[in-house]
């Protein structure tokens, strides 16, 4: 990689499930003259975001096993290291953390760390919050909130979900813990793009003082990440069933996520859920050799073997 101007970086964050993804492809599909580079960083050792980036014309690298800004020193700048050596040519580049990870951890390597400071500049930090889900995860874990305060600007997304008086109670509640900062609210990421780009000329200084917060006010509490696997076909009606009754008792399970081999389809399913909704879409058509069904759930004190069973009867 050959470049004199710094390159920007935009670091996207956002409890699980609230939108990240979905920004990242709009973003990349509004953009064709950029040349994005991805990091995605999965919480867990199973690389499924990679394959819900759908749109092309960028490169992607996983950053898959453990949290980006706990291990920063190491596995941020090894995959930073291989990004400017590389052949990769790449103007804009963009962070998708985990949903638990604190922004200002990554953050502080492209503002203080001398090795890339000047290769990379922050342009800024989008925070996506899920309009159904943010009140809550507000009062269980204070991730959230340190989110919310660490960002440039807040994407509202989801607001279908929602009620117009809701709104205006969350948006009254993300001013709580950050004042004055932007508030957009929208569905599907979808925002003018013009707001989300040179953000951090817009307010450095609060980034940089919230950055000298010390560390230990960083926590991922009881959150882990389990990966079912299975090489079966799954019965898609017994998976449904199941979700519906698992996700309304286990309001423990945050965020689940997968792709799956069907029983009458010939294309990959995905499996998404957030809370108690989930969704399923169709992705490419499956090689048959390499038929497979892989399910990520993270949540709270998780009990692995109930939940394990549970998708083994799902199986066809
Ligand atoms: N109802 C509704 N669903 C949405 C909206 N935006 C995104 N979704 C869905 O929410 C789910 C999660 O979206 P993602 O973009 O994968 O969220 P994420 O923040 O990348 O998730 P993690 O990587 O797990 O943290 C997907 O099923 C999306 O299709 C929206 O505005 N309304």
């Amino acid at each position: 990689m050959q470049s004199n101007t710094p390159i920007k970086v935009t670091i996207l964050t956002g409890f699980l499930g609230a939108g990240k993804t979905t920004l990242v492809n709009q973003l990349i599909h509004d953009n064709p003259a950029t040349r994005f580079a991805i990091i995605e960083n999965e919480f867990g050792k199973s690389a499924i975001d990679q394959e819900l980036i759908t749109e092309e014309n960028a490169g992607i690298f996983e950053l898959a096993n453990g949290c980006i800004c706990c291990n920063l020193n190491a596995d941020l700048a090894k995959i930073l290291t291989e990004l400017i050596t590389s052949s990769y040519e790449f103007d804009h580049l963009l962070i998708e953390t985990t949903g638990i990870a604190d922004p200002l951890a990554v953050a502080a390597t492209f503002m203080f760390d001398p090795h890339y400071a000047g290769i990379f500049k922050l342009d800024g930090i989008i925070a996506l919050a899920d309009a159904l889900h943010l009140e809550e995860m507000m009062e269980k874990e204070a991730i959230t909130n340190q989110q919310l305060a660490a960002a440039h600007i807040v994407l509202l997304n989801k607001t279908d979900l929602v009620s117009a008086d809701d709104l205006q109670r969350i948006e009254a509640k993300i001013q709580s813990v950050t004042p004055f900062i932007k508030i957009i609210p929208c569905q599907q990421a979808k925002v003018e793009n013009e707001l989300l780009f040179n953000l951090r000329g817009k307010d450095y200084q609060v980034v940089e003082q919230q950055s000298k917060i010390p560390a230990t006010t960083h926590q991922h509490g009881k959150i882990q990440s389990i990966t079912w696997e299975s090489d079966q076909a799954i019965d898609l009606h017994k998976l449904e069933a199941w979700l519906t009754m698992t996700l309304q008792l286990q309001p423990n399970i945050y965020r689940l996520k997968g792709i799956l081999y069907a029983l009458e389809y010939n294309n990959k399913i995905i499996i998404q859920s957030v809370g108690q909704q989930f969704y399923f879409t169709q992705g490419s058509e499956w090689q048959h050799d390499s038929t497979t069904n892989k399910v990520v759930i993270i949540g709270n004190q998780l009990n692995k073997s109930i939940i394990f069973q549970g998708l083994d009867g799902c199986l066809a």
